[in-house]
């Protein structure tokens, strides 16, 4: 089944500490948005990539845009102060119905198999996530001592991509706006609404590039896929 994009690139990637954006980072031999895109690039599903990004960048997407032959991305738009806001400036250029996804330009590793496995699911439920369980124990703590052992098997790790109707995700943001709500991803914007989101699991690879530490991981991670593991 056919599916648009939203790709938020507009951070600042303050906590990687790089001085630039982290997704123009080299990743083995491409930047880490390259490896982004070109995932979505080749699934013939996706129809077309809305890419939110910092006017500053403007010029370095747009060589990568045209280097890497990346022919479906469509006119950048320009991102907000927040995630949210690049979401919801990328979500007004989309004038039909249909499904779209959203994912981080800060997760290089997604898979196809985990994509077709999100849109199958919204298809029948209107919103789905990519999600692993949480591995470790978890602890709620306040001014140095734990307050509470929380009970871990119903927590998740939740990722991207997050996969919605058009129409249920521009009535989300359009509520967050007016409410002036501001949440850490897609999802809990439509939660909001008593809608009943799905939970796809993903995996462990599908990690968002945060801080300097995963870059290593990252090279770990391609590594892995190089030996077929
Ligand atoms: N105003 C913003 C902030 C973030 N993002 C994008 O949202 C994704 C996830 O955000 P995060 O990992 O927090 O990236 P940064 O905001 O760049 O990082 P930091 O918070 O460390 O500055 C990234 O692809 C980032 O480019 C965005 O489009 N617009
Ligand atoms: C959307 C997200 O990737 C889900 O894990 C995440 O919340 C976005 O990252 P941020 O660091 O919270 O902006």
């Amino acid at each position: 089944m056919n599916y648009q994009v939203i790709i938020p690139a507009a951070g600042k990637g303050k906590r990687m500490r790089a001085g630039k954006n982290k997704l123009l980072l080299q990743l083995e031999d491409r930047p880490v948005i390259v490896h982004t895109l070109q995932v979505f690039e080749a699934d013939q599903d996706c129809k077309q990539i809305i890419l939110s990004i910092h006017p500053d960048d403007k010029e370095a997407f747009s060589n990568l845009v045209k280097d890497f032959g990346l022919t479906k991305v469509a006119p950048f738009v320009m991102g907000g102060k927040e995630r949210q806001d690049s979401v919801y400036n990328a979500l007004k250029t989309i004038d039909e119905e249909g499904i779209v996804l959203v994912h981080d330009g800060a997760r290089p590793f997604i898979k196809k198999e985990h994509i077709d496995s999100l849109v199958n699911r919204v298809n029948i439920d209107g919103a789905a996530i990519a999600a692993v369980p949480v591995k470790d124990t978890i602890k709620k703590a306040a001014n140095g001592f734990v307050q509470e052992t929380v009970e871990r098997s119903s927590l998740w790790m939740v990722q991207t991509p997050q996969a919605f109707r058009v129409s249920l995700l521009e009535k989300a943001h359009s509520k967050a706006a007016s409410d002036q709500y501001f949440g850490t991803d897609d999802a809990s914007l439509v939660e909001r609404l008593g809608v009943k989101v799905a939970v796809v699991e993903s995996d462990y690879d599908n990690i968002k590039l945060t801080t300097p530490e995963d870059l290593y991981f990252a090279k770990a991670i391609i590594e892995k896929s190089r030996k077929g593991v």
